[in-house]
């Protein structure tokens, strides 16, 4: 089976943009698809939940066009929809299936709609029991209170209450509500019985609120739709960043050092998952909020003395929780996985709703733990789960994901106990968060950044220092050049500053010992051109491509760590690098390498203009207004003048051993 090996991780350090939450994405989908006028959805998740959902909006006859990257404008149908018979595959997205049937069966068609195996033992019972009361006409082709489903067209009649149940999935009563306002009479939800995952009700009101429709309701009990109330488009609506996807990396945070900041959501959120932050300071971790951020780090420790609050309390543990998680389901496992790292054993209560989601996660999670070495009980609702009796987790355990997304990104936070970890069919991940693994990597693999003046030798120390460790390298001074050329392959010109930062975003650069590839072809030589220093001057100074560059430069922190050089490495790109070089020579001996180096290529030089213009960079560097070239605080000072590159290379080994050992 396909697997990621995830190596031993010691510190989750670093900043991630999330992707969209799917919760909203594809309520705010259908609602636009239903709304009367044309929405475009902007920063729409992509992946396979919110897939399914655009193509059946589609074969339902909703206009959806791209309107630029993660964008949609949505053309709704201002009611039911058009097209009277379709089948419909939906995968394995609850928030798809769910609201679809309700909207479907009052959408007076014919229509079919399955998913995969794992969605046809998924219950809907009580969402049909409750579209049957209206008389809507909603068969089972498989088992009975399972998809796959038919619908037929039929006479709805909301006279009197709908009653329902809520203790399975909130997801029904979401659908009811969000269909219910096609008929623009007056409906009336009435719960039978606890509701459970509260919070994602208040998405669904949130929502429906911003089309327009108002549900007055009477506690979580009894929910109004009063009538003559449509869905109108709101124009334009911003997703945001998926705050359960955000808990992998906050719960990093949290147990390796920190600080790890999501951005995408924050205190604004209408996603109940963002109490993930809650539970976690709740367990000791430090947890830091703005309006679109959230930054998890890890406890403070009360037992080691630290010279820097800063660095206080890295590796030490969580405390030990018991806490009733049924208004986060989907974050509570990542609660499960951070218990490994807690100080006693922990409970996570009123859970069952786990039993029914991508597999049984409480089998799931019990299973999978035991591999790590924890001590598991579990019970029909609360899972009760003990770190390794030594503190330590057993290494290389193999993690079935069980086609779960959140079995597959919890379980990589194992890493970050100091054991290498496998993880079986990791592009389960596709659900949600198709690059989840490399964005986590981001934030955890080490990095080695080596600042300093040109012609220091720092490229050749780097790429050495980088194939002694098996790290990947990064000569962040050539992307610069690289953006030049391709923007002159592309034909932009360099002042058009949007044109150019979009190439730099979308840059396919590598670098392959002292090869430079641009997609794919060998440009080493094309962009030392005196052309392309001079362009690549000119694109450098361009705000845009700048900031492009920062996301693309991070893109380059992969497994099992990144060897970085260049001039703000340290200071801006990685300022979390666990190794921070500021590398120079004399300015007399820099000329001296610069002369050998020209004439080694047959290049005719002479040493002393060579030797005026390095004292004129220098000058330019360290006196320039944005960040100027100069060691910063935290960097080893390596002076390489009277060192061969060999010693040089040594001293940077030295230092990352120390630090990866002092991180053990
Ligand atoms: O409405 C939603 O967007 C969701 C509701 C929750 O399901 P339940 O209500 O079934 O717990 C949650 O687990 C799911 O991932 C998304
Ligand atoms: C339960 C989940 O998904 P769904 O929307 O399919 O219910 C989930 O994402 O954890």
């Amino acid at each position: 089976m396909n697997h990621l090996d995830i190596p031993v991780l010691h510190r989750a350090a670093g900043t991630v943009r999330l992707p969209g939450s799917k919760s909203i994405s594809n309520r705010v989908l259908l609602l636009a698809a239903l709304a009367q006028g044309e929405t475009v959805v902007a920063d729409l998740l992509d992946s396979d939940d919110t897939r399914v959902m655009l193509a059946a909006l589609r074969q339902l006859g909703i206009g959806i066009e791209s309107a630029g990257a993660d964008s949609y404008r949505v053309k709704g149908a201002a009611g039911p929809f058009p097209i009277k018979q379709a089948e419909l595959f939906l995968g394995n997205a609850g928030t798809a299936f769910r609201p679809l049937t309700a909207a479907l069966a009052l959408s007076a068609g014919h229509y079919q709609l399955s998913g995969v195996a794992r969605m046809h033992e998924r219950p809907i019972r009580d969402l049909v029991d409750g579209l049957t009361q209206i008389g809507a006409e909603v068969r089972y082709l498989g088992n009975a209170g399972f998809p796959p489903l038919q619908v037929l067209p039929a006479q709805i009649n909301l006279s009197a209450p709908i009653q329902v149940r809520g203790d399975v999935s909130s997801q029904f009563l979401t659908a009811l509500l969000m269909a219910l306002p096609l008929m623009g009479q007056t409906a009336v939800i009435e719960m039978t019985t606890e509701l459970i995952s509260k919070p994602y009700i208040e998405i669904t009101l949130n929502l429906m609120a911003r089309f327009g429709v108002k549900v007055e309701r009477e506690g979580w009990s009894r929910f109004t739709i009063a009538a003559g109330q449509r869905y109108v488009s709101p124009g334009t609506i911003h997703v945001e960043g998926d705050a359960s996807s955000a808990s992998y990396f906050l719960a990093a945070g949290a147990i390796a050092g920190g600080p790890v900041r999501v951005e995408g959501v924050g205190r604004n959120s209408i996603q109940g998952d963002v109490a993930f932050a809650d539970a976690l300071a709740s367990l000791g971790a430090r947890i830091g909020m703005g309006d679109n951020w959230i930054e998890a780090r890890g406890p403070l420790s009360a037992l080691i003395p630290s010279p820097s609050p800063a660095d206080a309390g890295e590796g030490s543990k969580l405390r030990a929780f018991d806490l009733d998680l049924n208004h986060i389901p989907d974050a509570a496992m990542t609660l499960a996985v951070a218990a490994l790292f807690a100080d006693g054993p922990c409970t996570l209560r009123n859970i069952a709703s786990w039993r029914v989601k991508e597999t049984d996660r409480i089998v799931a999670m019990a299973t999978e733990l035991r591999k790590v070495g924890a001590i598991v009980e579990e019970g029909d609702d609360w899972l009760k789960v003990s770190p390794p009796y030594t503190s330590h987790l057993t290494p290389h355990a193999s993690i079935a994901t069980y086609d779960d997304h959140r079995m597959a990104m919890c379980f990589s936070l194992v890493a970050l106990g100091g054991v290498p970890v496998r993880i079986l069919d990791p592009n389960c991940v596709a659900k949600t968060f198709p690059d989840y693994f490399d964005r986590f990597a981001e934030i955890t693999a080490p990095v080695i950044a080596i600042d300093g003046p040109s012609a220091s030798g720092k490229g050749t120390v780097a790429q050495r220092v980088a194939n002694a460790l098996g790290y990947g390298y990064l000569d962040s001074g050539s992307l610069y050049r690289l953006v030049a050329l391709a923007g002159q392959q592309a034909g932009v010109g360099y002042d058009d500053e949007a044109g150019i930062a979009a190439i730099a975003a979308a840059l396919s650069a590598e670098f392959r010992g002292d090869q430079v590839l641009l997609s794919g072809n060998d440009v080493t030589e094309a962009i030392r051109s005196e052309e392309m220093s001079a362009a690549s001057s000119k694109v450098a100074a361009l705000p845009a491509v700048r900031a492009a560059l920062i996301e693309r430069q991070r893109a380059y922190r992969r497994w099992p760590g990144l060897v970085a050089d260049g001039r703000d490495m340290g200071s801006v790109v990685f300022p979390q690098a666990e190794v921070k070089i500021f590398l120079t020579a004399s300015v007399e001996a820099r000329a001296e390498r610069r002369y050998k180096q020209l004439i080694a290529k047959g290049v005719a030089a002479n040493i002393r203009p060579l030797l005026q213009d390095l004292r004129e960079r220098d000058e330019r560097d360290a006196s320039r207004s944005v960040a100027p070239l100069r060691k910063g605080e935290d960097a080893h000072l390596l002076d390489t003048t009277e060192l061969s590159i060999e010693q040089a290379v040594d001293a940077v080994l030295g230092w990352a051993r120390d630090a990866v050992d002092g991180k053990r």
